[in-house]
């Protein structure tokens, strides 16, 4: 019994010892301890697990700035801060001595191993495959998206109504995403994936979000590194990492299904004509100037998945975001509608060359997304050998840093009235469009890493709003309560649903 007694004891002291060596070393020791944050954050990454399995971290974050400042330490190794200085340093400048962070090593490991340009974190690597890419975002392979937007829409639009019998009340965020996997589905395969018609593949839309939100639990989980043995490298246990993941293996094969298509349809046309200029005609032809080098087949896959993620629900929140903006303040919506009709005879006469000079369609396009950035977390980089510095102050390799689009784009210190919807901040006094601001918005982050599909993301968002708002009579359902804010959840990609709309066919 007194023997029993003894090892429990000296168990107990030892745990005790061990945290409180932990502890200590975390908060006077290591080389983040000077910076500011909350204590249980700064001794263990759990409060930053919680919030992105909830989906709430970057409001934390933006919660966090409030009280500790501009850069806190929000978790023992990661730092998040919020100047615009901040992200030339880490994002912007081809000088950064960054790389992206362990997180995107998850999203490897989940999807078998296979590295999409989004999940290269070596430097040489991933400039090689993003020059690769970069054909499918040419201006000459935009020119020959913008009529396919256009018909696509029309026919969305068209759908819109009809289901409905001339009017119904949707909820927009569904019909957003519609149109969107189809503009997808045939800019990147030639292939019409019909969700704006048929409920068959819809379930597609719902799987992604349940796809990005493993990879946030997963990626920023204390214990990542031994999850990831266990469940991605361990040949006794990948079976139950099987079925974790199988949400994300269902999505994986559902793009992978789509680039098969595409390639047998490639084969077939080969003797006749060409097959549409689709993203992936570049991605198979395409070959590295310097290296001679193109994609192996499992590239393709990842560059499948890769493409149907950044692609579609980015640009769908997005669109669903300027909706209800512009649904919740009627002037603004009253406003654009007038800039809309005035520019055009009717659908057809719409280009994207005219819509993007339309001063205040862009303004408001850009005051949703500064309000609700759809990739609104903090995008993990990680400081190289030597480490990196940031606002004047020098972080050790190892570190984790970044800057969160929704926090930053609500800064006080950078935007008046940061939670108010106001599209006139994005004006000159003469009503024309202020380009020097753009910079201050970082929802498509920017520098080598930045999103290569902004322009394509622009003129859809252009299409889609001009031509709903043109064709369509749109009122907010307030039966069903309204927000102030549209809320999305921050899986990655966000994830949302609403505005409830009211539509019918203008007079
Ligand atoms: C409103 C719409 C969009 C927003 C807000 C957006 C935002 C972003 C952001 C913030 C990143 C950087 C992600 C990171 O570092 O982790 C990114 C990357 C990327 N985006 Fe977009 N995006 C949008 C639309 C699109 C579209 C339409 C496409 C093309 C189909 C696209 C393709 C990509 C790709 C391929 C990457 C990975 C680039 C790389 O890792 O080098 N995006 N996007």
């Amino acid at each position: 019994m007194i023997m029993h007694e003894q090892v429990f004891t000296v168990l107990a002291l030892s745990i005790i010892t061990v945290v409180t060596c932990t502890v200590a070393h975390k908060l006077i020791l290591h080389p983040l301890a000077k910076h500011p944050g909350p204590l249980f954050s700064r001794i263990s990454g759990w409060p930053n697990w919680y919030h992105a399995a909830k989906g709430d971290r970057h409001i934390w974050l933006l919660r966090l700035h409030s009280k500790y400042g501009s850069a806190v330490r929000f978790s023992p190794d990661s730092m998040s801060f919020n100047t615009l200085a901040a992200v030339e340093n880490i994002y912007t400048s081809r000088e950064a001595n960054v790389r992206k962070g362990d997180w995107y090593q998850c999203v490897k490991d989940s999807a078998g191993g296979f590295e999409s340009t989004f999940t290269a974190r070596d430097k040489v690597r991933h400039a090689l495959k993003r020059r690769i890419l970069a054909h499918a975002f040419s201006e000459r392979a935009l020119r020959d998206y913008e009529c396919r937007i256009k018909r696509l829409t029309k026919e969305w639009l068209d759908y819109l109504v009809t289901e409905g019998k001339g009017s119904r009340t949707v909820d927009f965020a569904a019909w957003a995403n519609y149109i969107i996997f189809d503009i997808l589905g045939d800019l990147c395969y030639g292939k019409d994936f019909g969700l704006r018609y048929s409920e068959r593949d819809r379930y597609v839309t719902e799987l992604l979000p349940r796809t990005t939100r493993i990879w946030y639990m997963l990626g920023y989980h204390p214990w990542t590194h031994l999850l990831r043995y266990l469940l991605f490298k361990n040949s006794l246990t990948n079976k139950l990492g099987r079925l974790f993941v199988r949400e994300n293996s269902n999505f994986r094969e559902f793009c992978v299904a789509a680039l098969m298509w595409r390639m047998k349809m490639g084969k077939a046309s080969d003797k006749d004509a060409p097959v549409s200029q689709d993203m992936f005609q570049y991605l198979l032809k395409a070959r590295d100037q310097e290296t001679g080098e193109g994609f192996s087949m499992g590239d393709l896959g990842a560059e499948s998945v890769l493409l149907m993620i950044a692609g579609t629900h980015t640009t769908s929140i997005a669109i669903a975001a300027i909706i209800f903006y512009l649904t919740t303040h009627e002037d603004k919506l009253e406003k654009v509608a007038g800039e809309i009709q005035k520019e055009f005879l009717s659908i057809e006469d719409m280009s994207y060359r005219r819509l993007a000079a339309l001063p205040y369609l862009r303004a408001c396009i850009n005051e949703a997304l500064r309000l609700c950035p759809p990739t609104a977390g903090h995008l993990q980089r990680e400081a190289l050998s030597g480490g990196t510095v940031i606002d004047g102050v020098r972080y050790p390799e190892g570190t984790n840093l970044g800057v969160s689009a929704y926090a930053l784009q609500r800064n006080p210190h950078i935007w008046l009235n940061p939670n108010q919807f106001e599209p006139e901040r994005w004006l000159q006094d003469d009503g024309t469009f202020n380009q020097r601001s753009q910079p201050r918005l970082i929802a498509f982050s920017s520098g080598p890493l930045g999103c290569p599909g902004k322009q394509l993301a622009y003129m859809e968002m252009s299409f889609v709003v001009a031509m709903l708002i043109y064709h369509l009579d749109i009122t907010l359902n307030r039966s069903e309560g309204c927000n102030v804010d549209y809320v999305i959840r921050d899986c990655y990609v966000g994830q949302s649903r609403g505005p409830r709309l009211h539509i019918r066919t203008r007079e």
